[in-house]
């Protein structure tokens, strides 16, 4: 993951606004083969969509072949109520470019069927060839798009209602009135950022500062839903340097040392050509059994697809004893043919399995305390967790006499 640093708000902007021209513009889009931009909104990205939009009048860059999917919005305001995405998108940005309204997709959180909306959002962005830069903010809570904290990082685009602290810090948007803001939202999901073949977050300001800490420094973390991103091979935060109030100094040190070495050197950090040209597959989680062959050439987001739960029906489903004896005979499966030598083979699909009796639990229910791996008896009971209450009585010595090593008893 990269890490920019610049010294405020508006250079930060401006390092994400030419970031975005130089990749559209690399990318050399065309109608058959359209740059696919992913947007947020809040008041985070107004001064690169300002950037963007000087740049367009000034003839940098073009919307033309530019197809867009914004990250969310609200359920149950009107498309043209001034807080709606929509309007926030057109009033900022759409209006003063040259894109092709049919290019711009955003959510509808008036649709008739919520769901169905979600399911073809993520089918338009398939048919599109998937996202080619996810731009991001981040909420105070550490929130991508409006994946609250506990959301699921292998998420896709859904309905979700907004956590309080979210309410509380978009009510500013509503007049300071928590009853006017949206309890709900339509939102991509995680796993929908990850599978851009990069992804841009911009962060400003010391209100942001606990989440930065949490998402750049600490692991991955679905309270911190933005922390993912550590997880995507193309993934950069921009910041300004308020934002970097709560990360260690040798973080913003070393971070900072990066970007100068590589000026000193006379390169930058450049993406894979695949991921500047847009390949002609479109990236998609793959389960595969196979760990994944690491590689920076490789479009695909290739760790999310650790992220994927395992449906359960992959794996023999436990057997739900009512028996809490763990001593008695117990159901389990074993190979029709096991392989020789190996009477405990694991579960393997395609195996032809039979139903056996056996005194052994379920994997899970052995109470293994690692004392009885040990032959010595006199250490057996050392390593039980209270030798105290567990060495036999010896005649004179008081129960509370303290063991040397536990051995002399
Ligand atoms: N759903 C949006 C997020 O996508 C955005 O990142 C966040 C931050 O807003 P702001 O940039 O105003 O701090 O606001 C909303 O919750």
């Amino acid at each position: 993951m990269r890490f920019i640093i610049r010294d405020n708000a508006e250079a930060a902007s401006a390092y994400v606004a030419n970031y975005i021209v130089d990749r559209i513009n690399h990318f050399a889009p065309t109608p058959a083969h359209p740059f696919v931009l992913g947007l947020p909104t809040g008041s985070t990205p107004l001064g690169v969509y300002k950037r963007l939009v000087e740049k367009y009048k000034a003839g940098e860059v073009s919307f033309e072949n530019v197809v867009t999917f914004n990250m969310d919005e609200y359920i149950g305001i009107p498309r043209d109520h001034p807080e709606s995405y929509h309007s926030f998108m057109w009033k900022h940005f759409f209006s003063h470019v040259n894109i092709h309204p049919s290019n711009v997709h955003i959510l509808d959180g008036n649709a008739p069927n919520l769901e169905a909306e979600c399911v073809e959002y993520e089918a338009k962005i398939q048919a599109a060839g998937g996202i080619d830069l996810f731009l991001a903010g981040m909420g105070e809570d550490g929130h991508l798009a409006f994946n609250e904290p506990g959301s699921s990082l292998a998420s896709r685009t859904r309905v979700k209602t907004l956590a309080y602290g979210t309410i509380l810090a978009n009510s500013r948007f509503f007049g300071d009135d928590l009853e006017k803001v949206p309890k709900m939202a339509l939102t991509v999901g995680v796993q929908t950022v990850l599978e851009a073949r990069e992804i841009v977050v911009l962060a400003l300001g010391a209100r942001k500062a606990i989440a930065l800490q949490r998402c750049v420094e600490q692991g991955v973390n679905h309270m911190w839903t933005l922390s993912a991103v550590q997880l995507h091979p193309h993934s950069m935060i921009v910041c300004d340097e308020d934002a970097t109030l709560e990360l260690q100094v040798k973080t913003v040190k070393y971070f900072k040392d990066i970007e100068q070495v590589a000026q000193a050197q006379g390169f930058e950090q450049i993406l894979p050509s695949k991921v500047r040209t847009g390949p002609a597959t479109v990236p998609t989680t793959i389960v595969t059994d196979e760990f994944p062959a690491s590689t920076i050439h490789s479009p695909q987001p290739t760790t999310s697809r650790l992220l994927r739960a395992t449906p359960a029906t992959e794996y023999p489903v436990r057997s739900r004893s009512p028996s809490p004896d763990l001593s008695a005979p117990r159901r389990h499966l074993r190979p029709v043919s096991p392989p020789a030598g190996n009477e405990s083979a694991e579960f393997t699909e395609g195996t032809e399995y039979t139903t056996v009796l056996s005194r052994s639990p379920t994997p899970d229910f052995v109470p293994d305390r690692m004392a009885s791996r040990i032959g010595d008896p006199s250490l057996l009971r050392r390593s039980t967790p209270n030798p105290e209450r567990q060495r036999p009585r010896s005649p004179g010595l008081p129960n509370s006499a303290p063991l040397m090593n536990g051995i002399k008893a």
